[in-house]
């Protein structure tokens, strides 16, 4: 790929094993999670997640998504328990969403999209750091939670209300004292498997931890995901279409 991956259809994800030819490999990510045909294992326990909102440092523009980075020098903000083994440090959470509210989670349930997913990504620290985790079978879990059209979520509006500083690719700002707790749904049950990366390098190392249960965001906190593409200022692009420009500058003129 001559270029970097994106979401269009010259680098989008039918392309992506051009350059990561992993992409064909045996446990790639996203997949469609069918309930009926999941087995229960009493030996998995339930999660542990212990998150210390001082380690939270900054949100970067990353020209695919938005991504809130964690101190990890320490076991402050970790997950245990669960279908993993040992202690996984948090490094860094982001999401992933549509142009429309029929699309945007990576992960489907029996066939069915959310508009958006979030990732806790977190790293074992059996090993020395995430980037040497990562290259690793049991080097990552992500928790995985889907976002339902719903109610406002206060804790995302902190999020929102952030954009302004990070409105072009690659700039990040501070962002302190983020609980990402306030992110979880309620209840913890949760699906898991063994995966990958759901964006390149889609390294086969993600022992995904997919909660049943979504939180909620509001059609007007699901707009300003979608910011209008400015595409000489490098705003960050998910799934957006020239239809979804259109769309969006007709709404603003009616
Ligand atoms: N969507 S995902 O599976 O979390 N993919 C990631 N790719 C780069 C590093 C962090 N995560
Ligand atoms: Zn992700």
């Amino acid at each position: 790929m001559s270029h970097a991956w994106g979401y269009a259809a010259n680098n989008g994800p039918d392309k992506w094993a051009d350059s990561f030819p992993i992409a064909n490999g045996p446990r790639q990510s996203p997949i469609d999670i069918v309930p009926g045909e999941a087995s229960y294992d009493a030996e998995l326990k339930p999660l542990v997640l212990k998150y210390d909102p001082s380690t939270c440092l900054e949100i970067l523009n990353n020209g695919h998504s938005f991504q809130v980075t964690f101190v990890d020098d320490t076991d402050s903000s970790t997950l245990k328990d669960g279908p993993i083994s040992g202690t996984y440090r948090l490094k860094q959470f982001h999401f992933h969403w549509g142009a429309s509210d029929d699309k945007g989670s990576e992960h489907t349930v029996a066939g069915t999209k959310y508009p958006a997913e979030l990732h806790l990504v977190h790293w074992n620290t059996k090993y020395e750091s995430f980037g040497k985790a990562a290259s690793q079978p049991d080097g990552l879990a992500v928790v995985g939670v889907f976002l339902k059209i719903g109610a406002k979520n206060a804790s995302l509006q902190k999020l929102i209300d952030a954009f302004e500083s990070i409105k072009t690719k690659g700039r990040q700002s501070s962002f302190a004292n983020f609980n990402p707790a306030t992110l979880l749904p309620g209840c913890l049950d949760y699906w898991t498997y063994d995966g990958s990366l759901t964006t390149p390098p889609l390294l086969e190392s993600v022992t995904w931890i997919v909660c049943k249960e979504p939180i909620s965001i509001s059609s007007e906190q699901v707009f300003l995901l979608r910011e209008p593409v400015l595409p000489y200022q490098g705003d960050w692009l998910c799934y957006h279409t020239l239809e979804q420009l259109c769309v969006q500058i007709l709404s603003l003129l009616l």
